[in-house]
């Protein structure tokens, strides 16, 4: 099986697991959001460890598995991304599996399991529908960036839940750009970004360098995935001073 099916069927089977789980409101939130991670990780790990055993593994969810920071190839794994919409009992939270490859997302899936969909590097459409003039913000609040593209590019923020569900409505044409600022470790974007790269979004950090996974310290705390047609314009914008 090549990398990306089993990326793809993991990031759908990890999806059937968690949909259970929701399944006949037999558990409070708290705990939901607990069994969760933990039923979709040991799901994830048995299978990588079955159909890849000599890969490293970086997951939110776990200790890392084999020299993951020296290892060329490592699986990047979210098994539940965005946990309280997930807890909450709304639809925008994801699966990240992503097969890193010297620092680079070359494999990717996101799944988006309440929708039924599922996104995988190997055969996703080119981003290049009409601008919608929206701008993917976490369910949260805007940061300082987000706020500052949203002012100068004269964007309407829409709030989502989970890193892959709004890296993924830029992929489908609902938005046209997701700025995050503040903090967030490489499992949240990963898989998202291998997805979005695959699109042939525009990825990369806020002051505009290449985005650089499997660090030793997996905190990847700010980036923007956005359409080509306004990049240049997003990047200007998140350079201006305040
Ligand atoms: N400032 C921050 N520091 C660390 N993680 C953050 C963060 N802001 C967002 N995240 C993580 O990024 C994911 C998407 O968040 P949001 O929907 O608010 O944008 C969530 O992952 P998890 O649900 O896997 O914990 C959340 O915990
Ligand atoms: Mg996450």
């Amino acid at each position: 099986m090549s990398d990306a099916e089993l990326a793809a069927r993991i990031a759908v089977g990890a999806g059937e697991v968690l949909t259970g789980i929701r399944h006949g409101d037999l558990l409070g939130r708290r705990l939901l959001g607990d069994v969760g991670d933990a039923l979709a990780q040991a799901w994830i790990s048995t299978v990588l460890r079955t159909h890849r055993p000599h890969d490293a593994v970086l997951s939110e969810e776990a200790a890392d598995v084999g020299d993951r920071a020296s290892s060329s190839r490592v699986w990047i794994i979210d098994p539940l991304d965005g946990t309280s919409e997930f807890s909450m009992g709304t639809s925008d939270w994801a699966v990240h599996v992503a097969l890193a490859v010297d620092g680079s997302p070359e494999v990717a899936a996101v799944s988006l399991p309440a929708y039924g969909e599922v996104f995988r590097s190997d055969d996703v459409p080119v981003a290049d529908g009409p601008l919608t003039g929206r701008l993917a913000v976490s369910r949260y609040g805007h940061s300082y960036h987000s706020a500052a593209v949203a002012d100068r590019l004269g964007m309407s923020e829409v709030r989502i839940g989970s890193a892959g569900a709004k890296a993924m409505a830029v992929v489908r044409g609902d938005a046209d750009a997701y700025v995050h600022s503040g903090g967030q470790y490489e499992w949240d974007n990963c898989a998202p970004v291998g997805v979005a790269l695959a699109a042939g979004l525009h990825c990369s950090r806020l002051d505009g360098r290449d985005i650089v996974y499997n660090n030793p310290q997996p905190y990847m705390p700010d980036f923007v995935i956005c359409r080509q047609e306004i990049a240049a314009d997003v990047l200007t914008a998140l350079s201006m001073p305040w």
